[in-house]
C-alpha cells in the first residue's frame, strides 16, 4: 500500500469533504477506510465522537510519540476552480487540514511496514476551527490509557516556499477567545429616532470602541488582536433596529493580556448599556490556550530537521493564530512548526491553493524524525 500510494489522492479525496467541528461524519468514515485497510494487527483503533486515536504498537517501547491532526473544514464558498473543489458547498478545507490528514496518514502508513520501538498515536481531532476538540478528547479515558509522552503538530503556512518549516522555541501562537455581543434596544420607524434605541448606531459605537482597547490599553511592546468578523443587525432600510450581534474573536500573547482585554470589553458595554439604554449580553464562546513549544524537545528538532535534504528551518516570530493543540501541549511535552505551502492566498480565503509537493516533504520528515526519536539508542 505504502510505496506509489498518492499521499496527495487521499489529500484531494479529502478536500472535496470538508465538514464542520464535530459533524466530520464522512471525513471520520474516509479515514477509518483507509486505516482498516491496513490490516495489520499492530495498529488499533478507537473512535471518540467524529474523531479517531490510532496507535501502532512498538517492537519494544519505552515511551509513545504522539502525531495530532485537525480535520474540520471552514464555511467558505471555494473559489480555486481546483477539479477537485469542495463537493459540499458553503464548506471548503480553507486552513489546510486536508494537508495535516493525508500527512498524518503517510506518516501513520510508512510505520506500519517499517516498525520501530516505540508505539507511536496518531490523533485525527474534530472541530479545530471551534469549539475545539482537543481540550475534551484530552479528558477522554482512551488518552488517559494511550496518553503519549511526546507530542507534536504542524499547519501549512502559505507565506513560506515548499521545503521550508517554521518554528521557534516557546510561544507560537497566541491564546484566543471567540466574542459574541448581543445587543437589545427598542425599534421603531426609521423617522422617528427619537423615540427608539437604535442598535445599529449602538453596535458601530461599540465596534469603533473596540478597537481602542488595542491601541490605548495594551502595551504597544505587547501584542492583542480584536477582529469583528460579523455585524448582523435589523430587518429593512426604514425600520430602525431593535437588535444587532456582533462576532468576532480575541487574541493576546499572554493569559494576563486576555483577562485584561476582556475587562476592558466589560467595561465598554457597561457604557454602551447606559449610553443607549439597551441590554447588552457577551458570551466569550470558546477559548484556546496558547501553542507553546517545549524548548529542548523544539531545539532538537530544529537541528534535525536542518540535517535533512531539501528541507530548510527559518526560525519565525510568534502568530496571532489559535490552536487548539494548545491544550495538548499544556500537558505533553512537544511542540507544532508551519509547514511552507506557498500559496498566494493566505489561510481562511477562498482561494488557497497549497502546494501539493509539500505532502511529500512533510512525510519524509517526520518519518525520520520520529524514527530517531522512537528508535532505541
Ligand atoms: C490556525 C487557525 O487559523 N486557527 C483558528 C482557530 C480559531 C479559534 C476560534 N474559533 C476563534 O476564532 O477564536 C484561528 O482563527 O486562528
Amino acid at each position: 500500500m505504502e510505496e506509489g500510494h498518492s499521499f496527495v489522492a487521499i489529500r484531494r479525496d479529502l478536500h472535496k469533504i470538508p465538514e464542520p467541528g464535530f459533524q466530520e461524519f464522512k471525513t471520520q468514515q474516509y479515514l477509518l477506510n483507509y486505516l482498516k485497510g491496513l490490516s495489520s494487527d499492530r495498529l488499533e483503533i478507537k473512535t471518540w465522537k467524529t474523531g479517531i486515536f490510532a496507535k501502532i504498537h512498538g517492537h519494544n517501547p519505552s515511551k509513545t510519540i504522539g502525531y495530532r491532526t485537525d480535520i474540520d473544514g471552514l464555511p467558505i464558498k471555494e473559489e480555486t476552480g481546483l477539479t477537485f473543489a469542495s463537493e459540499h458547498g458553503e464548506f471548503m478545507h480553507a486552513c489546510g487540514h486536508d494537508f495535516h490528514m493525508s500527512i498524518a496518514l503517510g506518516v501513520l502508513t510508512h510505520f506500519i511496514y517499517h516498525p520501530i520501538d516505540d508505539n507511536l498515536l496518531f490523533i485525527f481531532q474534530p472541530a479545530e476551527e471551534g469549539p475545539g476538540g482537543a481540550e475534551p478528547m484530552l479528558g477522554t479515558d482512551i488518552m488517559k490509557e494511550w496518553k503519549p509522552d511526546i507530542i507534536t503538530a504542524l499547519h501549512i503556512a502559505p507565506e513560506y516556499p515548499v521545503g521550508t518549516i517554521a518554528i521557534k522555541e516557546g510561544l507560537l501562537f497566541a491564546n484566543t477567545s471567540e466574542l459574541f455581543i448581543d445587543l437589545k434596544g427598542k425599534g421603531g420607524h426609521a423617522a422617528y429616532p427619537h423615540e427608539t434605541n437604535d442598535m445599529v448606531v449602538a453596535a458601530c459605537t461599540l465596534v469603533g470602541q473596540l478597537q481602542t482597547i488595542i491601541s490605548r490599553n495594551i502595551n504597544p511592546l505587547d501584542s492583542a488582536v480584536i477582529t469583528v468578523g460579523k455585524i448582523t443587525g435589523g430587518t429593512v432600510q426604514n425600520i430602525i433596529a431593535e437588535t444587532a450581534r456582533l462576532e468576532g474573536t480575541i487574541r493576546t500573547l499572554s493569559v494576563a493580556s486576555m483577562e485584561k482585554v476582556k475587562k476592558r470589553i466589560e467595561q465598554l458595554v457597561e457604557g454602551i448599556r447606559t449610553a443607549y439604554g439597551c441590554e447588552v449580553t457577551i458570551d466569550y464562546g470558546s477559548m484556546y490556550h496558547q501553542v507553546y513549544n517545549e524548548e529542548t524537545l523544539t531545539r532538537e528538532f530544529m537541528e534535525f530537521a536542518n540535517s535533512i535534504a531539501g528541507i530548510t528551518v527559518h526560525e519565525c516570530r510568534e502568530a496571532m493564530t489559535g490552536e487548539d493543540f494548545g491544550y495538548m501541549l499544556k500537558e505533553i511535552p512537544g511542540f507544532m512548526f508551519w509547514l511552507g505551502v506557498d500559496s498566494e492566498y493566505g489561510l481562511h480565503h477562498a482561494k488557497l491553493s497549497p502546494d501539493e509537493r509539500a505532502i511529500g516533504k512533510a512525510i519524509s520528515l517526520l518519518k525520520e524524525y520520529f524514527t530517531f526519536k522512537g528508535s532505541a539508542k
